[in-house]
């Protein structure tokens, strides 16, 4: 395939997936990574179609080539910087539009001197350096990435350094490096782009559909309003506790505690403001406990905490802390300051427990809390021990 066909194919391939993209629903949230990719796949179709018709002599030097370039090295920038803004580095463009002003500066001071062997130096130092930073991206993930991730890095970062080497070969030996000629290294190069044009699509649309999967995942046991871990993730982090129960040792709390009156709270300044105060008496709660500690939602207003290796008298004076806590900080929202308190239900496991005869002695403690009058911490009934019982004597 010669080196127009390549640039054609190029071109028709980024068109495709601009009209794919463009027919995508993308929903009311529109991600920004995915519009800054599609906005990057944009700039290399027209890129590379600019650089088409030059190629069959349709478009003269003077306007394809710097326009062609200039909007493939935005692109292929465009491109990086949605990588790192998926990497979790919004701030991306801080540093990618004056490097791509700079590149683009740089090249055309590079086809002023030399429209030929300085251009493609440029061009190809260039290109391959911004699909470098797009794999650097990528590999800021390697640690505990997918195969898929670490692929993807490995194979943009090596066709990205042999987009670069042709730059480079023409800079040090004009003539070519043995057997390795100027021509073989821009059909390598041209072959490079199709591959990387490939890989990067479906890369990152396999990336964005992982990252999807790994959300839903975390939302199966994670409360999305308060990112702590729901009902089913509390009881999945409570099972080895309730083993260890019946080992001798110290023992496990669990606190049930529950906001006061949240109804009136909701009804008097609205739902999104007991939304912010949910999330603000988490954090309260969270600066409480040890690292070690688990703060779960189990239902509405309801939470759960588990306090591993503590007995019952310390879980009543953290429990006791937290409600002082609680009640000295009013949450900031919109339309007032929102003063709240909490009820608390205190017990440890013991060997025999089970979770629903865990959660039984705490719920009713904490009902006892709310029949006591509220915002009180409120220990939950010990049995009597059968040989403890003692018959009453008439
Ligand atoms: N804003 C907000 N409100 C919630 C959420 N989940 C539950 N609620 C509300 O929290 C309130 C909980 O009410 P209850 O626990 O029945 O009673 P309460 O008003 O808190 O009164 P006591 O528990 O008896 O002190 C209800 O009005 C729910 O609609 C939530 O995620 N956000």
């Amino acid at each position: 395939m010669d080196i127009t066909t390549m640039v054609f194919v190029l071109a028709l391939g980024n068109l495709a997936l601009c009209a794919a993209l463009f027919f995508f629903e993308f929903g009311g949230a529109k991600a920004p990574s995915l519009s800054t990719w599609a906005i990057s796949r944009q700039c290399q179709a027209a890129g590379w179609l600019l650089l088409y018709f030059r190629g069959s002599g349709v478009a003269p030097d003077l306007i394809s080539i710097p326009i062609g370039y200039g909007l493939l090295f935005a692109g292929v920038a465009l491109e990086a910087g949605s990588l790192w803004e998926v990497a979790g580095r919004p701030r991306w463009r801080r540093f990618a539009y004056p490097l791509l002003g700079v590149s683009i500066a740089a090249f055309l001071a590079c086809y002023w001197l030399d429209p030929i062997g300085l251009r493609v130096v440029a061009s190809s130092l260039i290109l391959g350096g911004f699909y470098l930073l797009g794999a650097a991206a990528l590999a800021l993930g390697w640690r505990g990435g997918s195969m898929l991730r670490r692929f993807l890095v490995v194979t943009l970062a090596l066709l990205s350094l042999l987009v670069a080497a042709r730059g480079i070969l023409v800079l040090t030996m004009p003539g070519g490096w043995g057997w390795i000629s100027n021509t073989l290294v821009q059909a390598l190069s041209s072959g490079a782009f199709v591959l990387l044009m490939l890989l990067t699509a479906f890369g990152y649309l396999l990336l964005s559909r992982e990252q999807l999967q790994q959300e839903l995942e975390r939302l199966e046991t994670t409360d999305a309003l308060t990112d702590v871990p729901n009902r089913r993730g509390f009881f999945g982090l409570l099972a080895p506790w309730m083993a260890l129960a019946r080992r001798p040792g110290l023992p496990t709390a669990v606190v049930v505690l529950d906001l006061d009156q949240f109804k009136r709270i909701n009804d008097g300044y609205g739902h999104p403001a007991g939304d912010v105060v949910l999330r603000a008496m988490v954090d309260t709660c969270k600066r409480q406990l040890r690292d070690s500690d688990i703060l779960g939602r189990m239902a509405g207003v309801e939470f759960a905490l588990l306090l591993p290796r503590t007995d019952l008298l310390d879980a009543l004076l953290v429990s006791e802390r937290i409600r002082r806590a609680i009640e000295s900080t009013p949450v900031k929202t919109e339309r007032a300051m929102i003063k709240m308190t909490a009820s608390f239900g205190v017990t440890t496991i013991r060997p025999e427990d089970t979770t629903v005869s865990l959660f039984q002695r705490a719920d009713e403690a904490l009902r006892a809390a709310k029949q006591g009058g509220r915002n009180k911490v409120v220990q939950a009934v010990t049995p009597v021990a059968p040989e403890a019982w003692v018959a009453p004597t008439a």
